[in-house]
């Protein structure tokens, strides 16, 4: 299967590119947290266990699993320039803005990881300075530095394959990210969706240079004519506004309308996939703190390739009802309880992976949710989730689907 295909959230899923966690998680500490977006340090060898599980259920229900990290590997390792080029652009994106730094760096990196996997494994993780083998006695800075400290940070938000890149249709969005810490992240789907074979080619809607931020949580296909997109404390309206003129200009997309959702600007709500997501034709489990008055902009095609904005004030039912295209259920997160609400919806209770319509994979630890979402008809497939939710997503942040059968 080559070049994407994401027409939905619904559609039969048959690929899927994942990121599993690994030692970048080990260079997470109680100072580094908040900067890097984690809440607690998880325990790496239960946070793989519980990520080996994911994958498997998704196999198990005829998913394709591909990994990030193989994908930047087979990207670079027939390719010697290729390889240099990116080092080099990793040094750069990781603050090293000296000669002497870039070398060191580079000749490292070289003779230590001369396997591609090893080597993207390795950015991923991070540099500290006492593994560098450098005389440390002759340079004020060098002197002062402490020789556990990070020379390149660690990408801890890796297994959140979600956010820094997207599918739209046929094509995808290469992210500008909201912080600093996950800016690095894009440069692997730059190189993947330039550069390999299974990749190239796909239309790029948007480009990781542009001055907003986007991100993939905020990215929900409603079909193949209406896209839905979060205004959120990680997604800037500008951003959808330069998205929308590249999807409405170019010829091989579908998309007519682009539905930017106006939500609060809190770390709870930070992705518009933490408050909602399609698990049925005709179902969204959300988190009850959107409901009542909400304001949404619809975006489509004007005259002379302008982009149309016509504000709707409305509420979520009756949006979702009106372009979906039949009425809609909202199941809400907690089962009508407040407090399990927010308890879950922190767990990442709404933030559900549909493998089919009516067929979800789900956190266990969301009990409430859960036995409520059952209830309701949906099939669940649940996955262990004590570590991983440590870093705030669940299975639909930790997933990005390549292709969905079409409705
Ligand atoms: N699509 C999502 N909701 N992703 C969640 C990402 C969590 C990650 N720690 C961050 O703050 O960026």
């Amino acid at each position: 299967m080559t070049g994407v295909n994401v027409k939905s959230e619904i559609g039969p899923l048959k690929k899927v590119i994942l990121h599993r966690p690994g030692n970048e998680l080990l260079n997470l500490t109680p100072d580094t947290l908040e900067r890097l977006l984690f809440d607690d340090i998880p325990f790496l060898e239960i946070a793989q266990q519980e990520h080996d599980a994911f994958a498997q259920a998704l196999r198990d229900n005829g998913v394709e699993v591909v990994y990030l990290e193989d994908l930047m590997a087979e990207t670079i390792r027939d390719n010697a320039a290729l390889r240099s080029q990116f080092i080099e652009q990793w040094i750069e994106e990781a603050n090293v803005h000296t000669d002497k730094w870039h070398k060191i760096l580079h000749e490292y990196l070289d003779s230590e990881y001369a396997d591609a996997k090893a080597l993207v494994e390795k950015t991923m993780t991070g540099i500290t300075l006492d593994e560098l083998d450098i005389d440390r006695t002759n340079s004020l800075v060098d002197l002062v530095s402490s020789p556990t400290e990070m020379v390149c940070d660690p990408m801890p938000n890796l297994y959140f394959t979600r956010d820094p890149f997207a599918m739209v249709g046929n094509g995808v969005t290469i992210h500008r990210m909201y912080s600093v810490t996950r800016n690095r992240e894009t440069i692997y789907g730059q190189y993947i969706f330039d550069n390999h074979p299974d990749f190239k080619g796909t239309p790029q809607y948007y480009s990781r240079k542009e001055a907003f931020h986007i991100e993939g949580g905020d990215v929900l296909n409603i079909n193949d004519h209406v896209l839905a997109i979060g205004i959120s404390q990680r997604t800037e309206p500008d951003a959808i506004d330069t998205l929308a003129q590249s999807i409405f200009h170019d010829e091989r997309s579908s998309i007519d309308t682009i539905l930017a959702f106006d939500i609060p600007n809190s770390r709870a709500f930070m992705h518009l996939d933490t408050v909602f997501t399609q698990i049925d034709h005709d179902k969204f489990t959300i988190h009850p703190g959107i409901l009542g008055p909400l304001t949404v902009f619809e975006l489509t095609k004007g005259a002379e390739g302008k982009v149309k904005v016509n504000r709707l004030d409305s509420d979520l039912e009756s949006i979702l009802t009106k372009y979906v295209g039949q009425p809609v259920q909202l199941l809400q997160c907690g089962a009508g309880d407040r407090i399990a609400a927010e308890r879950e919806q922190w767990n990442d209770g709404s933030n559900t992976l549909c493998i089919e319509p009516g067929k979800i994979c789900v956190y266990q630890r969301n009990n409430v949710t859960n036995d409520f979402l059952y209830k309701n008809g949906l099939e669940l497939v649940v996955i262990p989730s004590c570590e991983l939710s440590r870093g705030r997503g669940g299975p639909r942040c930790m997933s990005m689907p390549a292709w969905r059968e079409d409705l």
